[in-house]
């Protein structure tokens, strides 16, 4: 396994990948985007902060990659549509770099209130100032918190221990806890009108981009103070220059900028009453150890094919529900190719449908190597992060339904293809024995026994004498050895649904006798 480390990272969690036999561990901070390109093709893992951008062409040069991870929480530089689309795992460490950056923005706030950074520049000139840096009090104030998450949350807490009062927006927060922080919700409207004290704490989204803009400025009272130690861009750095200039804000402090690092001649670097920091709310000894081992176990894990957690771009299943899993998984895998090959053509809708006490279990990875199953023989490198993107972009809608009682099983995972025109085929299977062998049990509602480890030849024909044995002599003549048989009979109809199990698929001169024969409807040759 070879792992590159392209930013910064604790030497603590460099050392658990040297530690682990057969890793090979590349360090390269600073590198060049065109040196990360040559450095990423042939590893199986990289590792980074906020530095290194990992891009679609990063992604495309490394065809062994399988995981990215992040020793930090934002991953915007992390191009994770392109890491889905090839397979990629991408991870971050979400908790341990909190405490740090609240610490960090609290310390905006409180240098927002004491002007202490001005008042150090003059003493450092020289001077004396005193009546020039009086400042302001966080008791009693009013703080607006936007994002009440992880670090919002720890804002939110040492602003109540200097007695602030504290509105919270955050259309995900619940009112219970709410309630246990101790913060009133509010409305945007609300925080932007009612605040003293702005602090953001949101990833940059589409909904969150210049979140507070001219308008919203506009909108504040005057003096507010507002920080932004999350991610550039929330603010609208313009709008807030202007906003600085003409007073309406009476300070504020910056950790996070719309470009990193903000031009050396931009107006934000002049700006009196605004302090600047380079990006370091994660910048703590305590914060960078936790992220650094985080992130080094997480992906030692992932990469010894072990438990995957604070993965972004897939489920993360507890070790021992996917113990319980596994044999379900290998029977869903073969449902799932066994429909596709049953029903190749116009495929709109696929219906995944588990019954009996399987669904107590959590079937998000059931549903996965289902998917993985049904796109094995029409895609390439396919895995549990890209299955599902993968059928979405064939336009096949995938369902998934839970029912605890089935007429027939005790416990089934049946698979439904639906194509073009409202056509419909159908697989289903169980597990038997105290071993749980996976088999197929209904094809189209007929009930066979089959083994989920052959090549399967699947007929329709009509149900009279003779057939068995027709088919039986055509592929002994063509040296294809029959392992089983199942049959079922549809006496209303006069159709049966026969599957042999053979040790080789048939030529193509034994398939054309086949399909000839006048009694035969319907030949498919699967592979499980
Ligand atoms: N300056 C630095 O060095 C660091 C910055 N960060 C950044 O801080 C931010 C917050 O991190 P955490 O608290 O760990 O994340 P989190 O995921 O725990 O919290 C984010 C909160 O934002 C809320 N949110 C999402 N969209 C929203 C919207 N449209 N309006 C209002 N609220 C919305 C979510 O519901 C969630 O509660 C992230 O952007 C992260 O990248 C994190 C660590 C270090
Ligand atoms: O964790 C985050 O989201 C951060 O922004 C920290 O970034 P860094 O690891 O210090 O480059």
């Amino acid at each position: 396994m070879k792992v590159l480390i392209a930013d910064r990272i604790s030497p603590i969690g460099v050392d658990l990948f040297k530690a682990e036999d057969g890793f090979d561990v590349v360090e390269a901070y600073g590198s060049s985007p065109e040196q990360i390109l040559d450095l990423v093709k042939d590893v199986d893992a990289i590792a980074v902060r906020s530095d290194t951008k990992v891009t679609a062409d990063v992604i495309a040069a490394a065809p062994k990659l399988k995981v990215v991870g992040r020793a930090g929480v934002g991953v915007d530089n992390i191009d994770i549509e392109a890491a889905t689309d090839n397979g990629v795992i991408v991870m971050n460490t979400p908790t341990g770099n909190t405490i740090a950056t609240a610490e960090l923005t609290f310390t905006h706030l409180l240098a927002g209130t004491r002007p202490i950074v001005q008042a150090c520049a003059t003493m450092r000139d020289g001077g004396w100032g005193r009546k020039d840096y009086t400042g302001s009090e966080l008791n009693q104030k009013t703080l607006g918190v936007l994002g009440m998450g992880r670090i919002g949350a720890e804002v939110a807490k040492r602003a109540q221990a200097f007695q602030m009062e504290v509105l919270a927006y955050d259309p995900y927060l619940t009112e219970s806890r709410a309630n246990n922080l101790g913060v009133k919700l509010a409305t945007l409207d609300e925080v932007i009108e009612q605040a003293d004290y702005i602090t953001v704490h949101m990833p940059l989204t589409a909904e969150t981009k210049h979140m507070l803009n001219a308008d919203a400025f506009g909108r504040m009272k005057d003096g507010v103070r507002v920080f932004n130690c999350a991610r550039g861009g929330i603010i609208e750095e313009a709008a807030l220059i202007e906003a600085l200039n003409s007073g309406k804000v009476a300070a504020a402090g910056l950790d996070v900028y719309e470009d990193e690092p903000p031009a050396e001649d931009s107006p934000l670097r002049s700006i009196k009453n605004l302090v600047l920091t380079p990006h370091l709310g994660a910048s703590t000894k305590e914060a960078q150890e936790n992220v650094g081992i985080d992130v080094a176990k997480q992906m030692i894990d992932t990469l010894k094919g072990g438990i995957v957690i604070n993965a972004l771009n897939m489920p993360s299943v507890d070790p021992k529900v996917l113990e319980k899993l596994a044999p379900y998984m290998t029977l869903g895998e073969k449902i799932g190719t066994f429909s596709q090959q049953l029903a190749p053509e116009g495929v709109e809708k696929v219906s995944i449908r588990y019954y009996g006490k399987m669904v107590e279990l959590d079937t998000l990875p059931l549903t996965n190597a289902v998917q993985r199953g049904y796109l094995r023989e029409i895609s390439d490198n396919v895995n549990n992060v890209n299955a599902p993107k993968k059928i979405e972009r064939l336009g096949i809608d995938c369902e998934e339904i839970k029912n605890r009682n089935h007429d027939e099983f005790n416990e089934l995972i049946e698979v439904q293809v639906v194509c073009k025109g409202g056509k419909t085929r159908t697989i289903a299977g169980t597990l038997v024995g105290k071993n749980q062998l996976p088999r197929i049990v209904l094809i189209d509602g007929h009930g066979v026994e089959v083994n989920t480890d052959a090549t399967l030849l699947v007929l329709k024909n009509k149900d009279v004498p003779g057939i068995v044995g027709f088919i039986g002599v055509t592929l002994g003549e063509d040296g294809c050895n029959i392992a089983n048989m199942s049959l079922s009979r549809d006496k209303g109809e006069g159709f049966a649904v026969s599957v042999f199990e053979l040790d080789t698929a048939p030529s193509e001169a034994a398939a054309k006798k086949i399909t000839d024969h006048d009694a035969i409807e319907k030949y498919r040759v699967i592979k499980l």
